[in-house]
């Protein structure tokens, strides 16, 4: 027990969303002092805060939506690198890295400090990676920032260059404590039959 380590944002009041977004809130809605019985709670958040992952409807009208997501992407092993100090993530920061039958791709930049405050600027995904990526196999491309694009980009070029080679979007991982290694990774979304994307309760545990 106790091997699992979470990569997750905590949800309370003080996590960072997106500018202009909806604030994350919890309450007990139906107390149970009024019901007799329980406490009934109820959520409101947007889907974009904290540890999720992005369905292609989130970036395109025509895009999977996230009920008809492949749950592979998100169970199984996961490659964390290390690219600290970086403005841009691209094939040159990559080329040295060994990625060799790597499926999932994680990516810690240490570049969001205090995730309890939305970052001004953070190192984007140059979209050319899409294919270099996809080439070699991955899947799945998890970082611990609010969006693999600009934060000013309405284009949203690595979003769409990415899906459109077949690599899925995990944002808001916390891999500070995390050391660049070999993985087990579980970060399944919720059965949102219509969602643009879902919160992830995203796990880690080290494979020998
Ligand atoms: N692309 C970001 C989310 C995003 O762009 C966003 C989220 C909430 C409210 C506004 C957003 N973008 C506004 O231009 C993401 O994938 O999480
Ligand atoms: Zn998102
Ligand atoms: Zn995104």
């Amino acid at each position: 027990m106790g091997t699992w380590i979470d990569i997750s944002q905590r949800l309370d009041e003080n996590v960072a969303v997106w500018p202009g977004d909806t604030p994350f809130s919890y309450k007990v809605n139906w107390s149970k002092e009024e019901s007799g019985s329980v406490n009934v709670g109820q959520i409101n958040m947007s889907i974009h805060t904290g540890t999720h992952i992005d369905a292609p409807f989130h970036f395109d009208n025509d895009g999977k939506r996230v009920i008809e997501l492949d749950l592979d992407l998100y169970i199984g092993s996961a490659r964390v690198i290390h690219l600290p100090n970086k403005t841009s993530i691209g094939v040159n920061e990559l080329s040295s890295i060994d990625l060799d039958g790597v499926t999932r791709l994680l990516i810690r930049t240490d570049a969001w400090k205090d995730q309890s405050v939305f970052p001004q600027s953070i190192p984007h995904i140059q979209p050319e990676l899409a294919a270099y990526l996809s080439e070699l196999g991955v899947r799945l491309i998890g970082l611990d920032l609010p969006s693999v694009d600009p934060l000013d980009s309405k284009e949203l070029s690595a979003h769409h260059e990415l899906a459109e080679h077949g690599i899925h979007i995990l944002e808001g991982l916390v891999l500070d404590d995390v050391l660049p290694g070999d993985y087990e990774l579980a970060a399944l979304p919720l059965p949102l039959v219509e969602a643009d994307g879902s919160p992830v309760r995203a796990v880690l545990k080290k494979l020998p």
